[in-house]
């Protein structure tokens, strides 16, 4: 198996079949709904806020809002559902969450999508869990993870999965592969490539996108979504306190399994760092949708599928040469 990463590869250019990039379809179809771009912002509360997830529901982008608050999420279904808006929930996989999930039943408080969020998704508790929401809601896309081998991406689809979400420690905030020495930090492409093989239904690429054509390279390499922290979480709807150092904006930025997130020095496998700001994530949003569409000119076809389709080159450490 050969290891490479985003950094590592090029996509080769197809002839245009489009007269302006404008005629570009990035819409990607994920459950039963069809999204603008296949972006995601990760279900992390450094990056995701109800605010944020009302204006990405009601303007045709997917969201996962994240778990860190359960106390609040039943009353987010329903508030997003009287607004006549997609709910989309994080859940763990502690005995709680089989309550959680009994009492939501009990209240017909049914969200469109469930993502069970755990670190290391390759676990018989994971299955169990899929098995009971399935079991409960049936209704509801269900995508597990994260996983990191084609293995655990096929348990997960025979368990009752609709997708299953790949990224085992690239992770701008991670560092897992420091204090574990495990995971798919600098091979993460690589690890895409496998587990979509593997795969029988949608696949989202969680951790590791630094530049918007990162995106592109999901797609080529299996991807129907990309989850993306870091890189949207600089933005002025982004929940991260804004910091000031020598004239220059940024926001924190912490992950998930981080000191801050948890409260406690147990099992921290993440940190918190500074982004820099970047004003709306309209703006980035729309930009990563332009650039989609200069992709998919470049793949020589009128949608993502084209993208999926073209040649690639492992050119090793040396795209960024002058760049940075
Ligand atoms: N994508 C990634 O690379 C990573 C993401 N994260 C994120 O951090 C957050 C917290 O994750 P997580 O610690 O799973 O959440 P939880 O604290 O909810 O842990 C999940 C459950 O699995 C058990 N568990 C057993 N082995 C492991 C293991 N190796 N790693 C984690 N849990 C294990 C935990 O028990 P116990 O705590 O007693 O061991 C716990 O009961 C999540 O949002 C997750 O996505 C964290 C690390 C890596
Ligand atoms: N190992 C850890 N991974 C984490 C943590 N918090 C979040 N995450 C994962 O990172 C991605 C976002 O990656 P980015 O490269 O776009 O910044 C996120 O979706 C999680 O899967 C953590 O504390 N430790």
């Amino acid at each position: 198996m050969e290891a490479f990463d985003y950094n590592d590869i090029q996509l080769v250019p197809n002839k245009c079949i489009i007269k302006s990039r404008k005629e570009a379809d990035t819409s990607i179809k994920f459950g039963s709904r069809t999204f603008k771009i296949p972006v995601v912002p990760a279900n992390m509360q450094s990056v995701i806020n109800e605010q944020l997830a009302i204006w990405l529901a009601q303007n045709d982008y997917y969201y996962v809002m994240h778990r860190f608050q359960p106390e609040k999420r039943a009353d987010f279904i329903k508030m997003m559902h009287d607004k006549k808006l997609f709910a989309s929930i994080s859940v763990g996989i502690k005995d709680e969450e089989y309550t959680f999930i009994d009492e939501l039943v009990k209240q017909d408080l049914i969200p469109e999508y469930i993502t069970i969020d755990v670190a290391h998704g390759h676990s018989d508790y994971v299955i169990k869990m899929i098995k009971y929401i399935k079991d409960k809601m049936p209704d509801s896309f269900l995508t597990a993870g994260n996983v990191a081998t084609p293995e655990a991406v096929r348990e997960l689809e025979n368990a009752g999965a609709d997708a299953t979400k790949v990224g085992v420690g690239p992770g701008r905030a991670c560092i897992t592969k420091l204090k574990t020495g495990f995971g798919t930090g600098g091979w993460q492409l690589a690890a895409l490539r496998m587990c979509s093989k593997a795969a029988s239904k949608p696949i989202i690429a969680d951790g590791g996108i630094r530049h918007n054509g990162d995106i592109a390279k999901s797609v080529r390499f299996g991807a129907s979504m990309v989850m993306i922290g870091s890189m949207l979480a600089g933005h002025e709807e982004s929940p991260g306190n804004v910091i000031k150092i020598d004239g220059k904006v940024y926001k924190q930025y912490w992950g998930s399994a981080s000191e801050v997130q948890k409260g406690g020095h147990h099992n921290v496998e993440g940190k918190q760092l500074l982004v820099p700001y970047r004003g709306s994530i309209k703006d980035t949003l729309k930009e990563m949708q332009e650039d989609l569409q200069s992709s998919i000119s470049y793949a020589g076809g009128k949608n993502l599928q084209s993208i999926r389709l073209v040649d690639y080159v492992i050119v090793k450490s040396s795209i960024m040469n002058g760049d940075i």
